[in-house]
């Protein structure tokens, strides 16, 4: 007889591995089936996130910001250290350590919660059975009384610039590099090219980051968006707008790019080539034709707001559904189909999602951009003030960048908030929080915020809305 679940997950990243724990929470009999295999060869939780996103980046761009900081950040300090060298293998292995931590927390918290671990591929058939394919033994078809496919997205490849080992390479060749590449090119000057790029940057490469588009992040607003391109540069990081790349040649263990750009065609010859053109919903060999599910005209799998398909019992969260691919927004879907499978009325505020790019400084976003706003043709509110003007960013020496606060004119309401700056991945969830709570910058310019903190500019740009900064010499007239 066949195996028998309340929930069947198909995919354990962020958005899987979460909808099963939740599930199991509510007291429900869950499988989790993944078929990632990691470069040892062996099962890996945690998905995308954990094994080759997320995770490491944030390892390599916390290890290269240190090597940086110590080379050219601590003399300022009063701190003098001769000869700081790289060890580009032992960064790689810490780097490894943590993905493992990260992986194995996952597969503890599963067995912990009783969720059965299925290390195969799964594949959503008719009548809300699963076709579960074991690396190791032989197919089985699985009984569930619900699915929720989870399976995440993939590189989107380009066919000019195919893959080439260890020199043409993904987000997850770019986490493997032995050596610091003497030039880096990066198609895509998305987050994953610029994280990446500054990892790498920091080490010592020369990067050239080549983007299609004519405008810099175009999700990101306006202004923050210009100052960071503005700290890349200064960072000797090379972004070039309006380039679109047409080919690529392999030659001698080193890569020629050729691309177009506003006035000519070009080319480059690289040591090492990112491509960053952005990621696809993986939704190949998933479910079968007389599954009921559909896909949207994006190739996304059609959902409504609670994440359910057009077959009932049948659930699809995060990168493979609508909404931005990320890792948070996955995770929060995971837990609202758990909580919906077992009778409960959940829903997301997906008004109210962060979205953080890790460069230095870091940029985080929530709400609506001035773009946005100005198109809506509503009538809004800027305010706006600097880390320059704030004692614990100068006393860290981080005084780049800002806090610039978007509010409803007639209601007061925090329409979005974009921070370029130290700790904005942080910062910015007290925005968030704000924004949830439907609060006025008039709440929280009432606030008392710790002194001294980076937080505090937040505090000065809400008031800055009403022209009420204290710490800004050009205060705005109140109208
Ligand atoms: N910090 C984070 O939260 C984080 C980190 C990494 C990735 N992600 C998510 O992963 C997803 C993928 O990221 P990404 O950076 O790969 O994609 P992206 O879509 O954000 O950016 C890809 C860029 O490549 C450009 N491009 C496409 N074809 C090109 C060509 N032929 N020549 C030059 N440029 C070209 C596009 O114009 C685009 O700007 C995003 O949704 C992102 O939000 C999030």
């Amino acid at each position: 007889m066949a195996k028998s679940f309340d929930v069947v997950v198909i995919g354990g990243g962020p958005g899987g591995y979460a909808a099963a724990i939740k599930a199991a929470h509510l007291g429900l009999n869950a499988a989790c089936i993944d078929m990632y295999i990691n470069k040892d060869g062996k099962p890996s939780l945690g998905g995308t996130c954990a094994n080759v996103g997320c995770i490491p980046s944030k390892a390599l761009l916390d290890s290269s910001w240190k090597y940086h900081e110590a080379q050219e950040g601590l003399a300022v300090h009063g701190i003098d250290v001769k000869s700081v060298k790289m060890n580009v293998a032992e960064m790689i292995k810490r780097k490894d350590a943590i993905v493992k931590r990260q992986a194995d927390g996952v597969a503890m918290l599963l067995k912990a919660n009783g969720v059965t671990w299925l290390q195969g591929r799964g594949k959503l058939l008719s009548g809300k059975q699963v076709e579960f394919t074991p690396h190791e033994g032989e197919v089985e078809v699985l009984q569930a009384e619900n699915v929720i496919l989870a399976a995440g997205s993939e590189p989107i490849k380009l066919p000019m610039a195919p893959l080439h080992d260890g020199l043409v390479v993904d987000n997850s060749g770019a986490l493997e590099f032995t050596q610091v590449p003497k030039k880096l090119g990066v198609i895509g000057a998305g987050i994953i090219g610029l994280e990446l790029g500054s990892v790498w940057s920091r080490l010592g490469s020369e990067v050239v980051v080549l983007e299609a588009m004519d405008t810099f992040l175009p999700m990101v607003d306006r202004q923050v968006g210009k100052e960071l391109l503005k700290n890349l540069k200064a960072q000797n990081i090379d972004v070039r707008l309006s380039a679109r790349v047409t080919g690529t040649k392999v030659e001698k263990n080193k890569v020629t790019v050729e691309f177009s750009d506003s006035e000519s065609d070009q080319s480059m010859v690289v040591d090492k080539l990112i491509v960053a053109v952005g990621r696809r919903p993986y939704t190949e060999e998933l479910f079968s034709a007389d599954s009921g599910v559909n896909l949207d005209e994006r190739g996304f799998i059609f959902v409504n707001q609670s994440c359910a398909t057009d077959v009932p019992g049948v659930y699809a969260i995060g990168d493979i559904v609508r909404g931005p691919a990320l890792a948070h927004k996955a995770t929060e879907e995971g837990v609202m189909v758990a909580e919906i499978i077992s009778g409960h009325n959940t829903a997301i505020n997906y008004d109210c999602i962060p979205s953080v790019v890790y460069t230095h400084p870091e940029v985080a976003w929530a709400g609506v951009t001035e773009e946005q706003v100005k198109a809506s043709g509503d009538a809004y509110k800027t305010g706006v003030f600097a880390f320059a003007a704030n004692g614990r960013a100068a006393a860290a020496n981080e005084t780049g960048g800002f806090v610039k606060v978007i509010s409803d004119e007639n209601t007061d309401r925090v329409l979005g908030v974009h921070i370029v700056g130290p700790q904005a991945s942080e910062i910015i969830m007290q925005a968030i929080i704000a924004m949830e709570f439907g609060a006025s910058t008039e709440d929280l310019q009432m606030m008392v915020f710790a002194h001294p903190g980076l937080s505090e500019v937040f505090h000065e740009a809400c008031l800055d809305v009403d022209g009420k900064a204290i710490h800004s010499a050009k205060r705005k007239r109140k109208k």
